[in-house]
């Protein structure tokens, strides 16, 4: 039997679309002929994403929407956008996320990537629904492999992460998921060439305890540097692979990509 899901025409939103991976991984779901709806706080880089993607892959085929996600209010309008504008939502990419460690801002990377991930994982999972007019499909979660690693440099950054694992793995196993035929996924890269890596490349102490450059500089050094188009062929491939479910995709320049499961054992 074919287990491949064929992207052609499927509605996918994607979170902080406008840059980085994000970007990355709407260009390659129109690249197969989805339809794609890029959500992201920063209107100006939105807004000419939007325009570079309409170019290439047409106008009908990409929309851009404003959304900060630790906004309820912002959030639920993309969802109800996107499925007016495309006629439902078939994938959901939760991937919007800052780093941030110093007394001033570590809140906001909580907010942002904890809450702002769940509140996009609770709206997914009920227009997904088939109870509330879904057609089932495929949420993708982008945690990090400092989520499943200790890391001492990001602790804030690493539990956050270690949440959205988490929450997915719950979800994984709900009714909710079952009775729709939801698949949920979680992505845990490591570092990717993004504006985000590169500030933190370049010694933004703001993302680091204690901004100590040199442990950085040698995490990089060891670890390597993906690209986001190799991180977008994994997406692609958890999306198109019907069997891919309940799974964490680990992906690291060094060492490939690695699938595990999400559950360890059934109590
Ligand atoms: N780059 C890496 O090395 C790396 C590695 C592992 C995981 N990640 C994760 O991948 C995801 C994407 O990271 P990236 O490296 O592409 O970062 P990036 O900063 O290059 O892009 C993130 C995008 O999210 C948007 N964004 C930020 N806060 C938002 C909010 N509140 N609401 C909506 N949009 C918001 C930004 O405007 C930006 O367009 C993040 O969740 C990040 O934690 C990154
Ligand atoms: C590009 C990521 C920007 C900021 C993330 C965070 O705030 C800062 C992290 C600083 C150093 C991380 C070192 C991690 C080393 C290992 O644990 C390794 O397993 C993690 C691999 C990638 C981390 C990149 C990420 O998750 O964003």
């Amino acid at each position: 039997m074919d287990r491949r899901m064929h992207l052609v025409g499927k509605v996918a939103l994607v979170t902080g679309g406008a840059s980085g991976m994000g970007c990355g991984f709407a260009e390659a779901l129109l690249k197969a002929a989805a339809k794609v709806c890029i959500a992201d706080i920063n209107v100006e880089t939105g807004v000419a994403t939007e325009s570079d993607l309409r170019q290439q892959y047409g106008h009908e085929n990409v929309m851009f929407s404003k959304c900060n996600i630790t906004s309820a209010t912002e959030f639920e309008a993309v969802f109800k956008r996107t499925k007016e504008a495309f006629g439902g939502i078939d994938i959901v990419v939760n991937n919007a996320g800052i780093g941030g460690e110093t007394d001033e801002n570590w809140e906001q990377t909580v907010d942002v990537n904890m809450k702002g991930t769940l509140r996009g994982l609770r709206l997914a999972m009920y227009y997904l629904s088939v109870e509330h007019g879904g057609r089932g499909g495929c949420i993708v979660n982008v945690a990090s492999m400092t989520g499943l690693n200790p890391n001492p440099l990001s602790p804030v950054y690493g539990c956050t992460k270690a949440g959205i694992i988490h929450a997915t793995r719950c979800y994984v196993v709900s009714e909710a998921a079952k009775k729709s035929n939801i698949r949920l996924n979680v992505l845990c890269p490591a570092f990717v060439d993004t504006p985000m890596f590169r500030r933190l490349a370049a010694g933004d102490a703001t993302q680091t305890i204690g901004g100590d450059q040199t442990a950085v500089t040698a995490f990089i050094e060891r670890i390597g540097v993906l690209s986001t188009e190799e991180v977008s062929v994994a997406l692609i491939d958890i999306l198109t692979d019907e069997t891919r479910n309940g799974l964490i995709l680990r992906c690291a320049k060094k060492t490939g990509n690695v699938y595990s499961t999400l559950t360890v054992q059934d109590v």
